[in-house]
């Protein structure tokens, strides 16, 4: 039926993300054709551009907007927008970054009245003045960021998907002035990032300049877009963090790039992914075959964190919770969940670290969680060269926090670390150290946190590298990387940073680990769980912001936006609404 195949294609759009090498090669056969897809970005661009200003009940006739025209195809889409935008009435300046503009879409520039300000003494630009001096360059620099600054609208087409590393020279300055450098937006989390109502707006053509397009970094000066106007398909730094952040409302137009065949480089998880990962009930269930949880979690100091799993992987879908811990810690797992069990058993997964201190914490040497989880996970290290096969029949685990200290060398991919920035930054500092020792290479430059926080993309993908392990990297849009595939959940709204909240990840997946009958990979489990625990924190707080806010496609009937931003919860509160995203992922 073409309505399902075109709903199809939708969700496979909106959830995926190429990055540019693929966009090219999926451009080719379009542009061999002869599909003017130049002419389509502009018009999708321009068409944009005159709603965002209309949205503020500004006519193009009153407006001034500024284009930001790099010397690339980004700049020429934004030449042919900015052209009818001055056809429409706009007053439009453009502003020539580099040393040359897209020929034809600066001659219909022009054309329709457009203005051209030249930035580099160097450029070689039809009918424009070079060869000023350095002081002239300096002036005529503040006099462009004045210009922007002043301006409605500002069209960013410095760089798209050609942009090489980090922006330099003019493009460089000009981003630093007008938007921020190599940190993310610290802004209020509102539903649908709606606008602040303050002027300039940024309409970003194709990807805002400046971010990592393939990795979602942000390595230096960017310019952050209200929106995102994207063209064929998704790329990476569209759907994650921090990249995402700075790129606002998304509205991607659908070149019909032939996308059925094609891997995505980061898959967005929705309800139907997540859905794959909940084991339904059977006429033939018992609690053991449901799937049994073994947790190592919580200790003498932390006991708050045994509740917190137990109540989560008690929640998320399993049969049984099995607890290991000491006996105040098990009383209160008790005293929340009756239905616990304490003591050893079999289990089909297992989840150990969660509120169990780390080693560097001082009088916690002699702890037992610890010694228990460091007998545990000896049998998941596979050696130095794979000879532990033994380790490949173990049950999934999922080591968190206090754990991931105890993390063997090599691991198998059924062994999943939870990470949040910090603790990434500590784990790739002691493998690195152990990788360069190992190979007698220079030392490494040792990672922060903020480090981890601003390009999170490599650090899980190197963590996995270096580990085995299945990593799921926390923060407001969680990175899931496994040894082929990249996933990215940003359903929980920002009331989930709080204390136990990541007690409550690791639960629930230990949770979907333990009822996997091979439908679901590691990889989409985990990723499902990131999902699930969003959502949940979504229903817990009644909340329609999201860390990852959905794109539109443009010329399908918008969805709804934003209604509420509810209300602060606990961790409690997280695990608690479990059964309700369980049941909304698999209606
Ligand atoms: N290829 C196609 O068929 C289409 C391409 N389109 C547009 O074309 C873009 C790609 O065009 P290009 O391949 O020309 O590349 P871009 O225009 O994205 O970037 C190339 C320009 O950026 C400059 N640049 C690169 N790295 C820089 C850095 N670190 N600092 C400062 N300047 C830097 C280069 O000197 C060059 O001028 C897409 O993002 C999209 O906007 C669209 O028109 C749709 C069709």
């Amino acid at each position: 039926m073409e309505y399902t195949e075109d709903a199809d294609r939708r969700e496979l759009l909106l959830h995926s993300a190429y990055d540019s090498d693929t966009v090219r090669a999926m451009e080719r056969p379009l542009l061999d054709k002869g599909v003017p897809l130049m002419r389509m970005a502009a018009q999708a661009a321009a068409h944009m551009a005159a709603g965002m200003l209309d949205d503020e009940d500004l006519a193009l006739e009153d407006t001034s907007i500024v284009l930001l025209a790099g010397a690339g195809d980004n700049g020429g889409d934004g030449l042919f927008a900015a052209a009818a935008l001055a056809q429409e009435g706009a007053n439009v300046t453009a502003i020539a970054v580099g040393r040359s503009l897209h020929e034809a879409g600066f001659a219909s520039f022009v054309r329709a009245g457009g203005k051209v300000l030249v930035l580099d003494p160097a450029a070689d630009i039809p009918g424009c003045a070079s060869g000023f001096s350095a002081g002239e360059a300096g002036e005529r620099l503040q006099t462009a960021i004045a210009v922007a600054r002043k301006s409605h609208l500002i069209i960013d087409a410095m760089t798209g998907i050609g942009i090489q590393g980090s922006l330099r020279g003019i493009p460089a300055a000009l981003a630093s002035a007008l938007g921020l450098d190599g940190e993310a937006p610290d802004e209020p989390a509102l539903p649908n990032r709606e606008s602040s109502g303050d002027f300039p707006l940024v309409l970003a053509v194709d990807t805002p300049s400046g971010v990592g397009v393939n990795d979602g970094s942000l390595p230096g000066p960017y310019i952050p877009a209200t929106v995102t106007v994207t063209f064929g398909a998704m790329k990476p730094c569209a759907v994650l963090p921090p990249a995402t952040f700075a790129c606002g409302r998304i509205e991607l137009l659908d070149f019909g790039f032939d996308i059925d065949d094609k891997d995505p480089d980061v898959e967005v998880v929705d309800n139907s992914f997540a859905s794959d990962a909940v084991r339904l009930p059977r006429f033939e269930d018992s609690k053991y075959s449901r799937g049994v949880v073994g947790l190592v979690t919580g200790s003498q100091r932390y006991p708050g964190a045994a509740v917190l799993t137990a109540s989560a992987a008690a929640r998320a879908n399993t049969g049984m919770v099995r607890y290991l811990g000491p006996e105040r810690a098990q009383n209160m797992v008790l005293a929340a969940l009756p239905e616990a069990v304490i003591g050893k058993g079999h289990v089909q997964s297992w989840v150990v670290g969660s509120g169990v201190p780390e080693a560097s914490v001082e009088g916690t040497d002699g702890d037992m969680q610890r010694d228990t989880i460091a007998a545990l996970l000896k049998h998941y290290a596979l050696g130095s060269e794979d000879e532990n096969k033994d380790a490949y029949d173990m049950p999934p685990i999922v080591v968190d926090a206090g754990a991931l200290d105890l993390l063997p060398e090599r691991v198998p991919g059924q062994v999943v670390i939870t990470p949040h920035a910090g603790e990434m930054a500590k784990l790739l500092n002691r493998f690195e150290t152990a990788a360069s020792t190992a190979e007698h290479a220079d030392s490494h430059e040792p990672y922060t946190a903020d480090d981890v926080r601003l390009n999170p993309l490599a650090s899980a993908k190197r963590a996995h590298e270096l580990t085995g392990a299945t990593v799921l990297l926390k923060g407001a849009v969680t990175i899931v990387v496994d040894e082929d595939h990249v996933y990215a959940s940003g359903s929980a709204p920002a009331w989930l940073g709080t204390a136990g909240a990541g007690d409550v990840l690791a639960g629930l997946t230990g949770a979907l680990l333990a009822q996997q009958d091979d439908v679901a990979t590691t990889g989409e489990t985990v990723a499902s769980a990131a999902y699930l625990h969003g959502l949940a924190a979504a229903i817990a707080s009644e909340s329609e912001q999201q860390g990852w806010q959905e794109p539109e496609l443009i010329g399908r009937e918008h969805r709804q936006r934003f209604m509420t931003l509810g209300h602060p919860i606990v961790a409690g509160d997280v695990a608690h609404a479990i059964p309700e995203a369980i049941a909304d992922v698999i209606a």
